[in-house]
């Protein structure tokens, strides 16, 4: 079964058609980054998955029923990109009161522990930096043992090492089977964190795969050198090139075989290279290729 099916869901606010046709499912155990400019729609899918939000078109599931349903039974937990804490209440009487709420919660000690929270536990949810309360926020979500895990862009608030910790958690949290879905705009979380990303634009899916097939499917790596004034003529003829751009004498050629076209590039032509570089395309080249306005 499927842990999350979106199948031809569109979601429109008056003129602003947010989610456009999104089909996508997931399976049960894996972690799944959304990934996707400012205003492609990542919330508002998010708010469909949990029920918040109905689709204008199409259908939601989780888990094979309609989200509000699995969310009732406290299958999925959520951490969204803002929620008051209770101000008087300790981290550790917060997060207390809040796992009792769910039939089959996970321990105390495993919750905190899991958001990295013990050393804060005694501490008023009022008296937290930006990224504790997200610890916090993150340690609501799982309280419950939700099969289903949904953080709309986790780490906004977060330093580096409360990111670093965060993750650890999710890590964590995920290795049990259980199935994450996270938002996000940062690149290399998508890449490292995730088994799938998805990237979203103009609320479609326009890439899905691992965030090496993404890379790989948005243009290959990139050959540059130096040409000065040398007639380049022909450069879109060698092995593997897919496009060429010239520039003020800097050739750049974005191929799918660099070994071959570095190859032709000395052998079958006498232009004489200079600072001669190749690159990967990283994830975020992908990125900016396959979310740029078409
Ligand atoms: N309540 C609303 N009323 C009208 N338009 C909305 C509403 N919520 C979102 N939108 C619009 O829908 C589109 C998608 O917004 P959404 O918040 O889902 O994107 P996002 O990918 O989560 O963006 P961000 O990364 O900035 O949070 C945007 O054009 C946004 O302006």
């Amino acid at each position: 079964m499927n842990a999350i099916a979106f199948t031809d869901v569109s979601k429109r606010y008056g003129d602003v058609l947010a989610v456009d046709g999104l089909d996508l499912t997931v399976e049960a155990g894996r972690t799944v980054a959304l990934l996707g400019p400012n205003g492609a729609g990542k919330s508002t899918s998010i708010g469909m998955l949990l029920g918040l939000l109905r689709p204008t078109r199409g259908r939601v599931e989780v888990l094979g029923s309609p989200p509000e349903e699995a969310a009732a039974r406290g299958e999925v937990g959520a951490m969204l990109q803002s929620g008051e804490l209770i101000p008087e209440l300790t981290v550790r009487e917060l997060v207390d009161f809040v796992r009792r709420l769910y039939p089959r919660p996970l321990g105390l000690d495993e919750i905190l522990r899991t958001a990295d929270l013990t050393d804060l536990a005694r501490r008023r949810a009022d008296r937290l930096s930006g990224g504790q309360a997200q610890r916090v926020r993150f340690a609501l979500s799982i309280a419950g043992a939700p099969r289903v895990l949904v953080l709309d862009e986790p780490t906004a608030a977060m330093d580096v090492e409360s990111r670093l910790r965060f993750w650890e958690g999710m890590r964590a949290y995920a290795a049990g089977g259980r199935t994450v879905l996270f938002a996000t705009h940062y690149l290399e979380e998508a890449d490292e964190h995730s088994d799938r990303v998805i990237v979203i634009a103009r609320g479609r899916v326009v890439a899905d795969g691992t965030a090496a097939q993404i890379k790989a499917g948005a243009g290959g790596q990139t050959v540059r050198f130096t040409l000065g004034g040398q007639a380049a003529a022909g450069l879109d003829a060698l092995p593997g090139v897919t496009a060429v751009e010239l520039d003020a004498g800097l050739a750049t050629l974005r191929t799918a075989d660099p070994d071959a076209t570095v190859t032709a590039l000395y052998r079958g032509t006498s232009l004489d290279i200079r600072d001669l570089r190749i690159t990967g395309a990283d994830l975020e080249d992908a990125f900016l290729t396959l979310t740029q306005e078409v």
